[in-house]
């Protein structure tokens, strides 16, 4: 029988061959140097990598804008997460335009499609899915989002139609409601909806399968770590019960392309769905695909869309927002509803700054690259940072939303006219623009960043055309560690927490927690 005493050697082994051969580091070429190390000098370099994972795991922020004011902008963290982050928005934007052949992204785009989505390996690895990479990003271009825009926008004027209903039935005509549930769950519908159509979202109602998206979606960052290998998976409490989830939205989308995808004539899922098939995918197999389309339309924009409605209700700027939302075509003579396409909502800039300004404060996104061939980054072309071959090189956006120059004295506060033309200058506008990176960037960026902007507007419209909202109090979740939207949280006003277990993936959640607001018919014009 192996004894506790064995156990600790083979451990022990295991540490010191890993330090060994981490710690011997390549002889950089001529003017370049090799990227510092996390971690005090006189530890060995596994016992600074699982420091850094737990910092991480704990404290993003601080631990994230540690790392720049200690290391500079790029430092080695050693196994078990041997990857080089990149701190400043100068070199992430290096690295995102550096070509596929050098730092590559397809592969843990395929990987993350069998260890997250469920897909069998032979499709994540096959070649169906390279014809199918080209037509999924078409399928999400502006072009192709005039109708479920307006198919989303139609679900959310009636949940806000609805909401008044209720409104004008009370006596005090008013109704006080956790305002980021109502959002949350308004965006689930209206962005099901738009995406799969309305028979799919039924179903989807139907079987309560919004929490069994949260069950797999509270997963997630364990998934995407890839420190557990997938036969462990039902061993370990938080993973096997986000499976459960995960097989639950599989039983719903798998009998749904069974049925032949009924209430969904076009879009992104239907070609999707339809090439899976010429593939020869079975249902489930295309049900793995959609799952991961379903998730990316889920786990951020309805939180984004509830930050940015409290950001601007509570803000110096909420009479300037509406100016601009009542600007809009109305739909007819006798009401005051806008009319809410793509054109139209292209047309406000203020918002437009006030959504690019959300998503600079509230993401985190780690843009992960394998480096195929030895790298130097450099922000000059001269000397720099070199990176060998093997490595993985993670952009940390978050770092550059909050440290890097241009964006002034307050980069932690919310300032939603940071990005306007009108109020910044154009040169300095269309540079803050360029460097917000909550949607990623260059072949890993986003392919739903049109989207989520529209739909985020959409509802902001919608909602501040027909209600006032007064946010009154903060309701904590007691479940999950918590923490403000930044580090030194500035923001005078209410916001629910940050879920803090998530780091670098993307737009901050709250769990439970929640504001409750004051809401009523819209009373200035
Ligand atoms: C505010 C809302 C959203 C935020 C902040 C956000 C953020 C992100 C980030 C950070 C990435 C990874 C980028 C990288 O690795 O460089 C990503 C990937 C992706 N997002 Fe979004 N996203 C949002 C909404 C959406 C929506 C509504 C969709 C629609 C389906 C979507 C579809 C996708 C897809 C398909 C990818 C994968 C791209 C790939 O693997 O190449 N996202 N998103």
């Amino acid at each position: 029988m192996v004894g506790v005493f064995e156990y600790a050697l083979a451990i022990g082994g295991i540490a010191l061959c890993v330090s060994l051969t981490t710690s011997r580091r390549p002889n950089p070429p001529g003017n370049v140097s090799l990227p510092p190390v996390y971690g005090p000098w006189y530890l060995p370099y596994p016992i600074r990598g699982f420091l850094a994972m737990a910092k991480l795991g704990m404290d993003e922020d601080n631990f994230l804008l540690s790392l720049r004011r200690d290391y500079g902008p790029v430092v080695h963290l050693p196994w078990p997460l041997n990857q080089i982050f990149v701190l400043d928005g100068t070199l992430i934007h290096k690295v995102y335009g550096a070509p596929s052949s050098t730092l590559s992204f397809t592969a843990i785009r395929r990987k993350f499609q069998t260890i997250i989505f469920g897909s069998p390996w032979k499709i994540s690895q096959g070649p169906g899915l390279a014809r199918m990479f080209p037509v999924h990003a078409k399928g999400l271009a502006n072009l192709r989002l005039d109708a479920p825009v307006e198919r989303f926008t139609r679900i959310v004027q009636a949940k806000v139609a609805q909401l008044k209903e209720q409104i004008e039935s009370l006596p005090e005509q008013a109704v006080e409601i956790p305002i980021t549930k109502w959002v949350i769950d308004t965006m689930f519908e209206a962005a099901t909806i738009g995406l799969f159509g309305e028979e799919f979202c039924e179903r989807t109602l139907k079987a309560g399968l919004q929490q069994d998206f949260n069950r797999f979606d509270a997963s997630f960052p364990l998934l995407a770590a890839e420190m557990i290998p997938m036969a462990l998976y039902p061993l370990v409490p938080p993973i096997a019960d986000g499976m459960k989830g995960r097989e639950a939205m599989f039983s719903v989308l798998t009998q749904w392309v069974e049925d032949g995808l009924p209430g969904l004539d076009e879009g992104v899922i239907h070609d999707m769905a339809q090439m899976g098939l010429a593939e020869g995918y079975t249902s489930r197999e295309i049900a793995t695909l959609l799952l991961g389309d379903l998730w990316a339309l889920q786990a951020n924009a309805p939180y984004a869309a509830s930050a940015l409605l409290l950001y601007i209700v509570q803000s110096n700027i909420l009479d300037q927002v509406r100016e601009e939302i009542d600007a809009l075509p109305k739909q007819s003579e006798d009401t005051s509803d806008p009319v809410v396409t793509l054109k139209t909502l292209a047309s406000m800039p203020l918002v437009a700054s006030c959504v690019q300004e959300t998503v600079r404060l509230n993401t985190s996104s780690f843009s992960i690259r394998v480096v195929e061939k030895d790298f130097v980054l450099s922000a000059s072309g001269e000397g720099g940072i070199f990176i060998p071959a093997g490595m993985r090189v993670v952009c940390i956006t978050r770092v550059g939303h909050l440290m890097d120059e241009l964006w002034g004295a307050n980069p932690e506060s919310w300032i939603g006219d940071r990005f306007l033309a009108e109020k910044q200058g154009d040169a300095l506008s269309s540079k803050r623009s360029r460097e917000m990176n909550g949607f990623g960037g260059g072949i890993s960026i986003c392919e739903g960043r049109h989207l989520a902007t529209a739909e985020l507007k959409s509802i902001l419209t919608i909602i501040l055309s027909n209600l006032d909202i007064t946010p009154l109090k903060h309701v904590a979740d007691p479940r999950i560690p918590i923490g403000p939207a930044t580090a030194n949280n500035v923001w005078k006003g209410l916001q629910p927490s940050r879920d803090l277990t998530r780091p670098g993936l993307g737009a901050f959640q709250f769990g439970a927690s929640d504001v409750i607001a004051r809401v009523t018919k819209r009373k200035s014009s």
